[in-house]
């Protein structure tokens, strides 16, 4: 059911931004306040009334039209932005995980000038776990919210973690503010918080009372899947994740990758074998869905965010390898990952490239991946960075 004159801040109007949180909120009877930086995006969005979101799969193609919305450059005009979340219902974001802690100062003042009974509801849609959890934490942080205002905090926002699913590539320079994207979505949001004030009307949630399944399982399935065929596609020259896969040793990777992740999520969340062999294999076929131009590089976009430790390869291998599962596919897929150095327009590629050069391969290991000696896979990370150093000595 559409609730009408509900309005939701949305930082991030970027492609999932407009592809799938606006849209949804949209869809909802929400007008939607986009926030962002890039300036000539806000200048598009605000001469725009409305845009597409254009579904391309299988099954043919179909389309939404998305009106009733806004933009406001969150670096330049910081006060408007500041009394659109002091009346807002819902704040949303999709800005990328590193971000998080840039957009909570102005997010912490809005909250903080609201009145204490009704709560702004604030979800994070990052493929990060606990997104939200870490940007209510850059909220509360004492240089944004007022530590005596902390005791009543929870009167004025509550904070809930999501799991965000639909793959939405990089788009046409030339669509203008329209959106290809896939028809499969999943949006699950952990509904505690929300329990004694009411959950938002957004339609296509999934609310659930523990999101943890949800999120490893999405995080390390499609994630881990999507990278594995990225940063091996992208080390064997392929232009998107749908030529990666049409590699027989490619797609060989990624089953591999997914089956070690398959043994990992069944063993820790008790799902059913079968059940993640058919969303296993679901999620391949997603992945190289044709009808999408998945570029390798934004797939493998952040490298050294994805080695990070709850990220998509080390998260999954270290817990497995701690629990003697086989890790082989997942430490391939982590070399290729290692191999991403470097690349046009991706400054964390640059930044690896460096840390690469002036490390040693123990430093690379527990700066990057953040894995103690005394893991189980620390040895076999050690490893993979001496070859990878020793191949660009060559
Ligand atoms: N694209 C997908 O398929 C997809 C699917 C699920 C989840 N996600 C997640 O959504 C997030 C965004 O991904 P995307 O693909 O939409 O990226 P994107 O680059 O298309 O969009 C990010 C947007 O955030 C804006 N931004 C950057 N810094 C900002 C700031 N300080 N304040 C406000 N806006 C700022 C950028 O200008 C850009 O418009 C990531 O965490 C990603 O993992 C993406
Ligand atoms: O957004 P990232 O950089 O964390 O990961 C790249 C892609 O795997 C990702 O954007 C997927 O398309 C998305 O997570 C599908 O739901």
């Amino acid at each position: 059911m559409a609730v009408m004159g509900k309005k939701a801040v949305h930082f991030g109007a970027g492609n999932i931004g407009r592809g799938f949180v606006a849209c949804f909120l949209h869809n909802s009877g929400y007008e939607v306040v986009f926030a962002d930086v890039n300036g000539d995006l806000i200048d598009k969005i605000n001469a725009t009334p409305s845009y597409r979101v254009i579904e391309v799969g299988s099954e043919g193609t179909s389309e939404n039209t998305i009106t009733n919305y806004r933009a406001i450059n969150s670096r330049t005009h910081e006060e408007d932005l500041v009394e659109e979340i002091r009346t807002a219902d819902v704040v949303t974001c999709s800005v990328g995980p590193n971000i998080l802690k840039f957009i909570a100062p102005v997010i912490a003042k809005g909250i903080d000038r609201r009145a204490d009974e009704n709560p702004l509801h604030v979800i994070a849609c990052e493929n990060a776990i606990g997104a939200t959890d870490t940007l209510a934490g850059f909220i509360k942080d004492a240089r944004n919210t007022d530590p005596e205002r902390l005791e009543s905090h929870h009167m004025r926002a509550r904070y809930a973690n999501s799991a965000i699913d639909r793959i939405v590539p990089a788009q046409d320079p030339n669509a203008g503010l329209d959106v290809t994207l896939e028809k499969f979505f999943e949006w699950v949001v952990d509904k505690t918080p929300f329990e004694d004030v009411g959950i938002p009307s957004i339609e296509g949630i999934n609310w659930v009372d523990n999101l943890a399944p949800f999120i490893e399982r999405k995080l390390y399935t499609v994630n881990t899947g999507h990278a594995t065929a990225a940063y091996h596609g992208y080390n064997r020259r392929k232009r998107t994740v749908f030529d990666a896969l049409q590699d027989k040793q490619i797609m060989a990777e990624v089953r591999g990758a997914l089956t070690e992740t398959k043994n990992l999520l069944v063993a820790k969340h008790n799902i059913d074998e079968e059940a993640q062999l058919a969303y296993m294999n679901k999620i391949i076929k997603r992945i190289g869905n044709p009808h999408l131009e998945d570029a390798v590089e934004r797939v493998g976009r952040a490298p050294l965010r994805k080695l990070s430790r709850k990220e998509r390869f080390v998260g999954p291998a270290a817990e497995a390898a701690e629990n003697n599962m086989p890790i082989k596919y997942l430490l391939d897929a982590i070399e290729m990952t290692f191999r991403f150095q470097d690349v046009e327009g991706d400054d964390e590629s640059k930044e690896l490239s460096t840390i690469m050069s002036e490390n040693t391969p123990e430093d690379v290991v527990a700066k990057v991946c953040g894995i103690q000696t005394t893991e189980k896979i620390y040895p076999q990370l050690v490893d993979i960075v001496k070859r990878v150093q020793a191949d660009s000595e060559e």
